[in-house]
């Protein structure tokens, strides 16, 4: 988008805002609908807040967002407060009107738009709010207003989960809410075992780089949960969420409460409604930028597993090699698998193995099959798990590298040097084409394609 004369500022107001993924929700949203408007951080201190809302007013900014430490303070230099954030007591995002900025709460409006994009019901419901800080108020105003049955909110220290209980339950005229120390979940383990919880999980542990962290361990919770959803987002799945899984629970993370805060600010400054279309395309660039994976493909032997291997270990990313997790899954050899069960069904294994994994991967060098990219699907669902880099490798290295090799079942038997040259031709502009970078490695030493690798994965942070 070019700045010109029209070009209309948003920011964000924080201390500190240099990891904030704003700008790249609100600048896509202005690319992608033809929005003249900037998206920028802005690094507030305390002091300065009530002069930085003015000086933004005065500036004719046309809207902001607020966050840590920012997010109560700020509710004094407005001139009008949007009900659910008054009762919430915390505001992120400023609307301009005529003489002054009115405040919303989009975290609140985000995360109930994320439960909606899930389909999970909160209506009739008995939840759990694990936590009582500033995201916990917005969570339990949200399950007050969409009427759940029952709202436990547990916290090491029960004033603060007291605190928020009484005010919600003030504010909405009924006893819905209760506050428990947090030590005491095994209380509500013992009534009612068929009826399981909603589970909120919003303190701050097991953010990374504290992933094994979890706020409760014990497997009989989790035997309770129906649904767990965690408003971290880094790591991609947290320990909460692997607990909820393994018991057979759904689990979510906050990416898309992120996602939909900043979308409904964006609905409110410029008065429209965003699609979920458009929706989806800002969420795949949200997790591209925070999952980090690298993913290698290429034809046989370019080194796809070797190179994974190494890349991993000098990233200090766990591993994944999609043959050998098929492999293990299946209990043989992917010769066995061809031989028994043909092509077409690995193939398939392949596309089932990307999808069941492609949510819950960060942080991790995939090594693909050679054949994985020809399904344009596979691209596709590679293409929203991270970055794509395309081992490139002369036909006659890969004949003088697997001579003798016996686990490929597509290079055995005669004429090899034919059939390499041949499936080269049809799948080297496959991978060219799928790849964001593409690196040679004919008679290049492995550690040197790490490097390269690496400095183009660090140097893209
Ligand atoms: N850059 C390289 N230089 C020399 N040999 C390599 C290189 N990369 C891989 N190899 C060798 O080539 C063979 C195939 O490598 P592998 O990692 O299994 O490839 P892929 O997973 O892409 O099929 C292995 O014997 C490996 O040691
Ligand atoms: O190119 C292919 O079609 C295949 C490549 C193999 O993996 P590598 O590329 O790691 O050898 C393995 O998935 C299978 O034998 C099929
Ligand atoms: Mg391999």
């Amino acid at each position: 988008m070019e700045i010109n004369g029209k070009t209309r500022l948003l920011g964000l107001l924080g201390d500190p805002v240099q990891h904030t993924l704003s700008p790249l929700i609100h600048n896509t949203l202005s690319d992608i609908l033809g929005i003249n408007e900037v998206y920028v951080p802005f690094h507030t201190h305390k002091e300065g807040l009530a002069d930085a809302v003015k000086g933004a007013f005065e500036l004719n900014i046309l809207g902001m967002n607020a966050t840590v430490p920012h997010k109560n303070e700020i509710m004094a230099s407005l001139v009008d407060i949007d009900e659910g954030a008054a009762a919430i007591g915390a505001v992120n995002t400023l609307v301009r009107t005529a003489n002054g900025y009115k405040g919303y709460n989009t975290d609140m409006m985000g995360l109930s738009r994320e439960l909606e994009s899930y389909g999970v019901e909160l209506d009739s419901k008995r939840v759990i709010i694990l936590g009582a800080g500033g995201a916990a108020r917005a969570v339990a105003y949200m399950c007050m207003n969409k009427g759940a049955d029952k709202v436990y909110i547990l916290n090491r220290t029960i004033e603060k989960a007291q605190t928020i209980a009484e005010d919600m339950n003030g504010h909405f005229g009924r006893e819905t809410m209760t506050a428990m120390r947090l030590g005491d979940y095994g209380q509500l383990l013992q009534e009612n075992v068929d009826d399981k919880f909603v589970v909120f999980q919003s303190t701050s542990i097991g953010l990374a780089p504290n992933n094994e962290a979890v706020v409760i361990d014990d497997p009989h919770f989790y035997d309770r949960v129906s649904v767990g959803i965690d408003l971290i987002y880094n790591p991609f799945e947290t320990k909460f969420m692997k607990l909820c899984r393994q018991a057979g629970a759904l689990a979510y993370n906050g990416l898309r409460m992120l996602l939909y805060q900043g979308i409904i600010a964006y609905e409110l400054w410029n008065d429209i409604s965003i699609s979920e279309d458009v929706a989806d395309i800002v969420y795949d660039r949200l997790l591209q930028s925070i999952r980090e994976n690298v993913i290698l493909i290429g034809f046989m032997g370019c080194g796809k597993t070797t190179v994974g291997e190494a890349l991993a270990r000098k990233l200090n990313f766990d591993l994944l090699d999609v043959d050998s997790y098929i492999e293990d899954k299946a209990g043989c050899s992917i010769k066995q698998i061809f031989a028994d069960k043909g092509e077409e069904y690995f193939r398939q294994l392949e596309t089932d193995t990307l999808k069941e994994l492609n949510s819950r991967l960060s942080h991790t060098v995939i090594s693909t099959g050679g054949g994985l990219p020809m399904r344009q699907a596979n691209v596709d669902e590679l293409r929203r798990m991270g970055r794509i880099i395309y081992l490139d490798v002369k036909p006659e290295e890969v004949v003088r590298r697997l001579a003798g090799d016996t686990t490929r079942p597509l290079l055995q038997g005669e004429n090899v040097d034919q059939r390499v040259r041949k499936l080269m031709g049809q799948r080297g502009p496959v991978y060219e084409a799928a790849a964001d970078i593409i690196v040679p490695v004919t008679g290049i030493e492995i550690d040197e394609i790490v490097q390269e690798i690496s400095s183009y994965i660090e140097g893209g942070r």
